[in-house]
């Protein structure tokens, strides 16, 4: 396996930038692709060690492609999570007005992020997908299909762009978060700060099986940050939902909620226990401890192997 890393290119992107979170990462070589797919086939074939890719952020919710592409793809494990802090301008070639603007090239989560401004500014513009912000910004220079481009700040050292407006995501605190992905199945070590990650279909016609799946984490006192329903795409009204529970699988409050999905669900796949990028504590409930559910199970193993009860 080479020991590179994969990231959404070209250098600049803020996928690259979350790379560059990753001390691992520090001295390696970094292979830059052109789309989620590609950097997950580069870690799927060996070519890469791990790669990076954008999950969710803080204006659109879910990378659709990214949460896909993780339930299709079997054997890929998240190692890591990592956050940056996006914010976008709207660049072009020197001497464009905002008034000339028609068309805008954009990657379609970083157009999702500043939607509402350029709905504002240029009521009537249409929209070119890139494959991402800098490639928008680049593509400029290649092809005149676009008039402006949806890019991030610091794109004005790759080139002589005209900055026709600063600012333009609909949430000046806008995060995006990102995961590293790989095939390594040995899980990282717990922190007290971890998150596991899993995706899980529900059983097909069964009143309440949503909540049902909820209360596999409810009953055990695990909190979730992420709920998301993706269709499974083989009939309409199929759904799966990927799940970001708090904690690690080596917590007993993670592990018996994950044995409580397994058992329920048809189809279950974990995805990873990996350090939470905001290294918050993970809280819970004093009667969640490890300690209560051994003292459970030991209590029951006695029980069974015919121990007298004290
Ligand atoms: O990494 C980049 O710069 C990208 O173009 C990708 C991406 C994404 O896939 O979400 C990364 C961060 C922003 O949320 C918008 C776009």
């Amino acid at each position: 396996m080479s020991d590179s890393y994969s990231y959404l290119g070209p250098s600049g992107t803020f996928t690259e930038a979350a790379l560059a979170q990753v001390p691992e990462a520090a001295g390696k070589p970094w292979r830059s692709v052109n789309n989620v797919g590609e950097a997950l086939d580069d870690v799927v074939s060996g070519r890469s060690t791990a790669a990076m890719i954008a999950i969710e952020n803080s204006i659109e919710g879910g990378v659709t492609a990214t949460l896909d592409a993780l339930a299709n793809i079997p054997g890929l494990r998240i190692v890591g999570e990592y956050l940056v802090k996006v914010q976008f301008v709207l660049v072009a070639r020197p001497g464009t007005r905002l008034q000339d603007v028609r068309v805008v090239n954009a990657h379609p989560v970083a157009y999702a992020q500043t939607r509402r401004w350029l709905d504002a500014h240029l009521p009537t513009h249409g929209h070119i997908p890139s494959t991402s912000n800098v490639a928008a910004a680049l593509s400029l220079f290649d092809s005149e299909l676009a008039d402006a481009a949806v890019a991030p700040p610091q794109i004005v050292s790759q080139g002589e762009f005209e900055v026709l407006a600063e600012g333009i995501s609909d949430n000046a605190n806008a995060v995006t978060r990102f995961v590293l992905v790989s095939t390594s199945t040995a899980l990282p070590a717990a922190t007290g700060a971890d998150k596991t990650s899993i995706i899980a279909e529900l059983p097909a016609d069964r009143a309440g099986a949503l909540l049902e799946l909820l209360e596999q984490f409810s009953t055990r006192g695990v909190n979730l940050s992420l709920l998301q329903s993706r269709p499974i795409g083989d009939a309409l009204g199929r759904y799966r939902f990927v799940i970001d529970a708090d904690g690690h699988v080596t917590d007993e409050r993670v592990a018996d909620a994950l044995l409580g999905v397994r058992r329920f669900s048809p189809g279950v796949i974990f995805l990873g226990s990996y350090p939470r990028a905001d290294r918050v504590p993970v809280e819970y409930v004093a009667r969640y401890d490890n300690e209560v559910f051994i003292e459970a199970r030991d209590w029951l193993r006695g029980i069974v192997s015919g121990e007298p009860e004290l």
